[in-house]
């Protein structure tokens, strides 16, 4: 069997101390391979954004273990889960987080920057052939505020892409886009996770951006709870208001 690019095991994530103690990730188990396109969903308070920060090694879980491409991150020194985190993780977020002084060749550029790699020749290929790949080859020199949203969202792509990681991390990616041109960056991650390799995992709320991964898992208190192949929006949707309802009925009955 082919390592994981991601996979967390027993991950638990518990914030607070006594009976002020909230599990918002109770003993989750999640494995994604190469190649693949994840979307991860569940209700609100079910620990999405939990997972991606432990997952990013942005922050230590409770228990569990967090392996990328293999390796341990929970079990490294401080320094080695940051320099892990700038080579091997690539981070697309809701609010595109791009530098406003730079431009969009010198955003991507960012991460190798970081990573204490030099821009040679190769580098700065590597950096055009992406600005290519995310239909912005002529936009290298503009700067975020010169760029659509849809276009800032396209060099963070290119920006979580150009160390080469292991596993591209994406938070809501097309929560701050309208329908169509979210759907052209969804359909934009899609094709770079089936013709590129990256691997990629999502969390969104959104039933139709989940639709275009290859897999949804969902969450409920800390858990995964289900897993959908080849999601369809509908079926999604459908799956959601079953979790809502159910984590409603749970919430009614603990008052
Ligand atoms: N820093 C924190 N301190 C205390 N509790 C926290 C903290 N961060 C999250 N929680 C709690 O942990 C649980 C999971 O939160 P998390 O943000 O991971 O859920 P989520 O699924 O991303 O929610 P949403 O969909 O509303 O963004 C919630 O009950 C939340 O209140």
């Amino acid at each position: 069997m082919t390592t994981p690019a991601l996979e967390v095991v027993g991950l638990t994530r518990i914030y607070g101390t006594g009976a002020a103690a909230v599990p918002a990730l109770n003993g989750l188990d999640l494995a994604c391979a190469p190649g693949t396109f994840t979307a991860v969903m569940g209700p609100s308070g079910s620990g999405k954004s939990t997972f991606l920060t432990c997952a990013g090694a942005l922050e230590q879980p409770t228990e569990g273990r967090v392996l990328i491409a293999g390796q341990d991150v929970t079990e490294l020194s401080e320094a080695r889960r940051t320099r892990m985190r700038r080579e091997r993780i690539g981070f697309v977020f809701q609010g595109f987080h791009l530098l406003p002084y730079l431009t969009a060749e010198q955003n991507v550029a960012l991460p190798l920057r970081l990573a204490g790699r030099r821009i040679d020749a190769a580098a700065r290929r590597r950096i055009r052939e992406l600005l290519d790949r995310v239909g912005l080859g002529d936009r290298a020199g503009h700067l975020p505020t010169q760029l659509s949203g849809g276009q800032q969202q396209r060099v963070a792509i290119a920006r979580a892409l150009v160390t080469g990681p292991d596993i591209v991390l994406a938070d809501e990616p097309t929560g701050a886009l309208d329908s169509h041109t979210a759907a052209s960056v969804l359909a934009l991650l899609r094709s770079l996770v089936h013709e590129l390799g990256a691997t990629v995992v999502m969390v969104t709320h959104d039933p139709v951006a989940a639709a275009y991964a290859d897999s949804v898992v969902f969450l409920v208190d800390g858990r995964a709870v289900g897993r959908m192949e080849n999601p369809v929006a509908e079926a999604v949707a459908g799956q959601m208001a079953h979790l809502d309802e159910l984590t409603a009925r749970t919430e009614r009955e603990m008052v």
